[in-house]
């Protein structure tokens, strides 16, 4: 991390410049979750607690090598992990519901 803002609003700037970028890789992220659903029988399926497991392994050794701090990363990720949990399960119940 290189630049050096020389005011709030310069940092403000950059903060605002990155959730642009964080919020079009969610969209993203969250259109491949949707289609993992298509793929499960059941709601444990969807929940997959040993994959969370190994992307909050992989993601914190990501956090190491890329100059992040794990101990942020790894909740960040947890939350945002249960959110798309949510959103899958939904979209499972719904593919449920359609007939074929
Ligand atoms: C996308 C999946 O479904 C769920 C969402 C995950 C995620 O957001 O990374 C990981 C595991 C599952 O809880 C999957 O099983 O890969």
């Amino acid at each position: 991390m290189d630049v050096h803002c020389q005011s709030l609003a310069e940092v403000r700037a950059n903060i605002d410049r990155i959730d642009r970028q964080l919020v079009a890789l969610l969209a993203e992220r969250g259109a491949f979750v949707a289609q993992a659903a298509r793929f499960k029988r059941n709601s444990e399926e969807v929940k997959a607690p040993q994959r969370v497991e190994q992307v909050i392994a992989k993601v914190r050794e990501l956090a190491q090598a890329l100059g992040a701090n794990p101990d942020v990363v790894e909740p960040v990720y947890r939350s945002m992990i249960a959110a798309f949990i949510q959103a899958e399960l939904a979209e499972h119940a719904a593919l449920a519901q359609q007939p074929g």
